[in-house]
């Protein structure tokens, strides 16, 4: 099956921080490039104060590591960076060093399409620190957006319970990158089509649309632009109805319905785009109906999201299709999700890991160390928890017990002998692709899977129950000795 066309065409690797660079730099010049360290994608919150996250963007992450490569016109561009003494940022003989990187890392991921929580690690990179550090900005700036737009599209498509939406966000949505991305995560989460032309060529997915106010402008009269549109478009009709009266306009629509009937060909539908939609769909249902139209579809458009269809439907409104843009490209209510990237651990000179962590005066914010594995168990219903473990200290014993990070009161006992998946799977070794990229469509069929398979409650966007994520007993017990330490407090073992 296609996977569909590349995006990024051309080498982007200078698409990070400046700080990734002077980094990189004295990486470098202090002898540590080469040193190998594990860093963690993970985010600390759902977006949208939902209960999950749909994770989306690993197929732009390994293209944009395929073409991973300091081109001659990049190294020229970092040569005429200066410091505040106006002297060369970087020596040439470190350009030299950028002009023969290739990407040599090992990659492990959670497949696009795959629910996950906070804290739980989407993407591990091991590797020489150098590179690590140079991928963190485009890594974050790839999934984080992707992911969010998926998800947004996810909560759109549980209350239109079905109906299709129709993603038309691209004149509306941040920029080229943001309107490509948007549209292709769209439909990852649930989309059935995208207004976005080069989007469904790029990545394979349905483009659909109706016409726009103009088009009817363009005439004298409403009923002229519909029956010149029926002329050249028999078999695309969608009649937009509201450029003057939306009764008056149904009615219009449903007179060239009977045209095009006459004809052989079938009025798809109208579209609604301003004024109360719930009550206009209502009689334009009755209206359409009436006349032997039951199968016209009603569209609606106008700045819609999960809360204005959700109301919508509790109005009664006879919508069934659903023109979805602004909102969604642009992830209106939370415009960013905020995924981060830490280093986990780091090899010492006696080649063991050390394992690192980051302090913050508030948990959340403490990362987790280690090489870390997500499992998701699973009983005869559903999925139960996640627990993240160290692959290093695991043992894989009949049960494992998981610790709430956030509370070391609420523990869980898992049975390693139920169904469980362990959520990473690798992606890269050395540098070298070493994952099929899964079509579009199942990834897109993923996502309904796994949100099939979590207690409603999760799903519900008022006060959403939280899903059990854990630290394995000894990644817990690993991270508490380790804040401890760094605190320059006692452990419990140093107590006694
Ligand atoms: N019955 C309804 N219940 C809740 N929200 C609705 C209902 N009907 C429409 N809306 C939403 O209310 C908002 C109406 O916005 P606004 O007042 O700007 O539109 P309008 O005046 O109808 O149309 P326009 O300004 O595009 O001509 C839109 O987000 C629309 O989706
Ligand atoms: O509302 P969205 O969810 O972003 O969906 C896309 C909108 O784009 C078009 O409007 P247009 O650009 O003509 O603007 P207008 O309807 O706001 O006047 C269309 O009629 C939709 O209303
Ligand atoms: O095809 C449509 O109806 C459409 C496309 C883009 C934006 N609004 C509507």
């Amino acid at each position: 099956m296609n996977q569909g066309r590349q995006l990024y065409q051309h080498s982007l690797t200078l698409l990070t921080d400046l700080y990734q660079l002077t980094m990189a730099y004295g990486y470098w010049k202090s002898g540590m490039a080469d040193k190998e360290a594990v860093f963690n994608m993970f985010f600390r919150r759902n977006p949208f104060q939902g209960g999950y996250t749909i994770a989306c963007g690993l197929a732009h992450v390994v293209e944009f590591l395929q073409y991973f490569q300091f081109s001659e016109d990049d190294l020229a561009y970092l040569d005429t960076l200066t410091g505040n003494d106006d002297q060369p940022l970087f020596e040439p003989d470190f350009l030299k060093y950028l002009r023969n990187l290739r990407f040599t890392c090992d990659i492990d991921a959670i497949p696009e399409g795959t629910a996950v929580f906070p804290q739980e690690p989407m993407l591990r990179i091991k590797g020489p620190i150098l590179q690590c550090q140079l991928l963190e900005t485009p890594i974050l700036n790839i999934l984080n957006f992707q992911s969010l737009i998926a998800t947004k599209a996810a909560r759109i498509v549980q209350v239109t319970k079905g109906e299709p939406i129709l993603e038309f966000g691209l004149r509306r949505a941040q920029g080229i990158d943001g309107g490509l991305t948007a549209s292709r995560a769209a439909y990852i989460g649930g989309c059935a089509a995208t207004s976005n032309v080069l989007a469904g060529k790029l990545f394979n997915i349905p483009v659909k649309g109706t016409h726009a106010h103009s088009w009817i402008m363009s005439f004298d009269t409403e009923l002229e632009a519909f029956e010149t549109y029926a002329k050249v478009m028999p078999n695309n009709c969608i009649f937009l109805v509201d450029t003057y009266d939306s009764i008056e306009g149904v009615k219009k629509a449903i007179q060239v319905g009977k045209q095009l009937k006459a004809k052989g060909y079938k009025m798809a539908g109208i579209r609604l785009d301003s004024g109360d939609l719930a009550y206009l769909s209502i009689e334009a249902r009755k209206l359409l109906d009436e006349a032997g139209f039951q199968e016209a579809s009603i569209l609606a458009s106008n700045d819609l999201d999960e809360n204005i269809i959700n109301s919508l439907k509790n109005q009664g409104a006879t919508i069934n299709v659903w023109g979805v843009g602004t909102k969604l490209v642009t992830a209106y209510d939370q415009p960013a999700l905020g995924g981060v990237y830490k280093l986990a651990a780091i090899r010492n000179d006696q080649d063991e890991w050390d394992y690192k962590i980051k302090l913050s005066e508030q948990v959340i914010k403490i990362s987790t160390p280690g090489i870390q594995q997500v499992r998701r168990y699973h009983n005869g219903n559903g999925f139960i928890a996640d627990m993240i473990y160290d692959t290093e200290s695991f043992v894989s014993n009949r049960s494992s017990v998981m610790i709430d990070p956030m509370d070391y009161t609420k523990r869980r006992k898992l049975d390693n002998s139920a169904p469980y998946e362990d959520l990473l799977v690798p992606v890269f070794r050395e540098g070298k692709l070493i994952y099929e990229l899964p079509p579009i469509e199942a990834i897109k069929e993923r996502v309904q899977g796994q949100l099939s398979m979590f207690h409603e409650g999760i799903k519900r966007f008022a006060n959403p129950h939280i899903y059990p994520v854990g630290l394995e007993k000894n990644l817990y017990d690993f991270k508490t000795n380790l804040i401890l330490k760094l605190r320059n407090l006692k452990t419990e073992a140093e107590e006694v």
